[in-house]
């Protein structure tokens, strides 16, 4: 049972907009919300819709029951007021609270809030996006959270991240093998899909049909093959196509796969991330007490370059880079089985020479892979003649993943 308030008030539109300025101002809006915490927490873990029509926010929250929507809405507001919101419309859910115990919520919630109504002066001139606005109030500003400051998950020992520059480089392909390597190590390990433009994970582990139960408020991972899965693709139906999803809503609806969920006692964790190296991924890198980063490539020069901007955003977010894996890098003759790098040899080496990163192995363009994981029944699990490679790889990600131990008197959880 949730109790809800409706704050919205819809006004005209004004100003047109390039795709551009509305990708930066999308952006800057964004960064305000995951920068925002309720209590303790983003929230942007609680945004359950967003939609900006001009300088008009309309923001479906659900709030936790002390919150106080209203002081939200204000500091929102003047936050957001520089990115050019003037109003906020707020849709609040709010938990019922528990009988007999009276209402702590406000008993009259306004209708519209401006975004400035609480200043005591008025925007100068809203149309103007340079007014830096003296008058008002310093925006309320938090730190974002550090990979340092994040306590480790109670549960799972290593948090592995797999992530790419660009998108179909391979990356789930190689994580699904990744994560069977690694058990077949002799390893308990999980997989978060959160790969919010295409999730894979269950198509590829052949578990497309189980939907995860709900035990207590909490996901229970499906069990594929002894792994142990949760996928972003399970919240997402009918309109909730993820490539509609901005950076909040999904950002919230991936913490709530990490945090509500029932994980067992990992060895590993491995995450299947959404390709690129926007928000999203900064923010689960800022979020998420993260052991290390697997970058998959191609040898491609447009891929390489994307991976660069991956390892760069792992450096910047503290993260150590495990290593690189190139995948689709050689290819086996179907006739004589000889494999060699018909792309060019050398991107990732070369990559892993200029950010000093290991190179965890090449994997080769073969037919054999793609159809072992459109069957549910990846390479590793049938153990097929690509397995080895995917072994190889797990035991330089154990190798290198005890190098990054850090010493216990360190704050740092890897
Ligand atoms: N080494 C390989 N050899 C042959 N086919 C491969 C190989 N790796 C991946 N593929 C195929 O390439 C396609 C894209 O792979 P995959 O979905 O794993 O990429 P991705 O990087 O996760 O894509 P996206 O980011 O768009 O989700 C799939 O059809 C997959 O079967």
């Amino acid at each position: 049972m949730v109790a809800m308030f409706n704050f919205m008030k819809k006004t005209p539109t004004n100003k047109p907009e390039t795709p551009e300025q509305r990708a930066a101002r999308d952006s800057a809006v964004d960064k305000v919300l995951l920068g925002y915490e309720v209590g303790t927490v983003s929230i942007a873990t609680m945004v359950t819709g967003l939609n900006r029509d001009g300088d008009q926010l309309t923001l479906d929250l659900r709030l936790p029951q002390e919150s106080k929507p209203e002081a939200i809405q204000q500091e929102l507001g003047q936050l957001l007021h520089p990115h050019g919101i003037t109003t906020i419309h707020m849709n609040v859910r709010l938990p019922a609270p528990e009988k007999g115990s009276g209402s702590s919520l406000p008993k009259k919630m306004p209708k519209t809030t401006n975004a400035m109504d609480s200043q005591s002066k008025p925007a100068a001139n809203p149309d103007d996006n340079s007014n830096n606005d003296n008058s008002a109030e310093p925006p309320i500003t938090k730190a974002a959270p550090t990979q340092a400051s994040l306590a480790a998950h109670p549960r799972i020992r290593h948090i592995i991240v797999v992530a790419s520059g660009k998108g179909g480089v391979g990356k789930s392909t190689t994580t699904v093998n990744i994560a069977l390597a690694l058990q077949k190590l002799g390893n308990r390990v999980g997989v978060l899909d959160a790969d919010i433009y295409g999730p894979s994970m269950p198509t590829m582990l052949g578990v497309a049909d189980m939907k995860p139960q709900l035990e207590n408020e909490q996901f229970v991972p499906v069990d594929a093959h002894g792994i142990a899965m949760l996928s972003i693709g399970s919240l997402l139906d009918g309109d909730n196509t993820p490539v509609a999803w901005r950076g909040p809503k999904a950002t919230g609806a991936l913490m709530q796969l990490y945090n509500q969920t029932n994980w067992p006692q990992l060895d590993y964790l491995v995450i299947d991330m959404p390709p690129g190296t926007g928000d999203i991924q900064l923010t689960l890198a800022q979020r998420i007490p993260v052991t290390g980063a697997v970058i998959v490539t191609t040898p491609q020069h447009v891929a390489l370059l994307d991976a660069q901007k991956g390892i760069e955003m792992f450096n910047k977010t503290h993260i150590p880079v495990l290593g690189v894996v190139e995948n689709m890098a050689l290819h086996t003759c179907s006739n004589c089985n000889h494999t060699e790098a018909i792309f060019g040899t050398g991107g990732g080496e070369k990559i892993a020479e200029q950010y000093h990163v290991p190179l965890l192995g090449q994997l080769p363009l073969a037919s054999g892979i793609r159809a072992q994981v459109d069957k549910g029944e990846p390479s590793v699990l049938a153990d097929d003649e690509f397995a080895p490679y995917y072994l190889s790889i797990a035991k330089n990600i154990e190798t290198n993943i005890n190098k990054f131990a850090k010493p216990v008197d360190d704050k740092r959880i890897f």
